[in-house]
């Protein structure tokens, strides 16, 4: 298979690149790149991969194109890739955008964790994705971690929201983690070792049964300890009403910004 990155060297565009070379889906070769700062001498460890001189170079060599420039860098690509399958990670240009550059579109949402493997993407496709495409969209996307089809562009906006946010939640309940920490005068290894211990390890309790997690947190409410003084407060100031609230302004925010832009 022949596949093009536009935007190859950017956060996503650049894990995608690194992980179908290690995983052997494409050979240096086959992998076709562009970015705005030109050719590196030196992609991932390969200096095997052909690079384009620009978009419509990159269409005309590959099959698959995936666009991972953001939301704001869509319009002056100019993508025109009739007859190729077309892989966006962009949030927010929706299908009725893509649709534009006349080839077969899948939105995909990947997180930042796929630089490690680890994303979950979910992803959508137009009516004239075939199944032969679906076989080499789930290739894809395996090698940055798991995904799943899903049905309508408003789940894609909810997932962009959740999923596509990657860790930026748990990092933000790290962080106030670790000021507290350090405000209580804790040394700062000790601090840190802690803080991982929760946001990292601890939480690993709810890998494969996620869907246990309020049972968990009923059974340290029924503790009656130090947890449940703690959990109280934080439910009193609004901490799942906070996480509601902001899952529904990235959701919003999805599902305008490409809309807005084009009416
Ligand atoms: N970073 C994340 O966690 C996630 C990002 N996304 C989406 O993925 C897309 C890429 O995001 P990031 O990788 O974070 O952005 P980034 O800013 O790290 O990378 C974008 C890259 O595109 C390049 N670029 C821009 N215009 C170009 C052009 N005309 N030709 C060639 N290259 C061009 C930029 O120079 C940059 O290297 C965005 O649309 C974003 O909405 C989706 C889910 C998660
Ligand atoms: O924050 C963003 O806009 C990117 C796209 C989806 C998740 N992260």
């Amino acid at each position: 298979m022949r596949l093009g990155i536009i935007g190859a060297t950017g956060w996503l565009g650049s894990a995608l690149g690194r992980a179908v070379l290690e995983r052997g889906l494409v050979a240096g070769p086959e992998l076709v790149l562009l970015n705005r700062s030109g050719v590196r001498l030196d992609y991932h460890g390969r200096t095997d991969v052909a690079w384009a001189s620009d978009v419509s170079d990159l269409v005309a060599r590959v099959e698959v194109v995936v666009v991972a420039v953001r939301p704001e860098d869509y319009g002056d690509l100019a993508l025109h890739a009739p007859g190729r399958l077309v892989l966006s990670f962009m949030a927010g240009i929706p299908m009725a955008a893509l649709s534009g550059a006349g080839g077969r579109i899948v939105r995909a949402m990947p997180n930042a964790a796929a630089g490690h493997g680890q994303s979950y993407t979910p992803w959508l496709a137009a009516a004239d994705v075939t199944q032969a495409d679906r076989v080499v969209v789930r290739a894809v996307l395996a090698t940055i971690g798991t995904q799943d089809e899903i049905g309508t562009e408003a789940q894609i906006d909810s997932l962009t929201a959740l999923s596509g946010s990657g860790a930026a939640y748990p990092a933000l309940m790290a962080a106030g983690m670790l000021a507290h920490a350090r405000a209580s005068g804790l040394p700062e290894p000790v601090a840190r070792r802690a803080v991982e211990a929760v946001v990292c390890q601890a939480a690993e309790l709810l890998r494969g049964r996620i869907e246990t997690a309020a049972d968990l947190v009923e059974t340290y409410r029924a503790y009656r300890g130090t947890t449940a003084a703690g959990l109280e407060v934080a439910e009193a100031n609004g901490f799942s009403g906070s996480i509601a609230q902001a899952l529904d302004a990235a959701t919003r925010k999805a599902a305008h910004m490409g809309r807005d832009k084009d009416a």
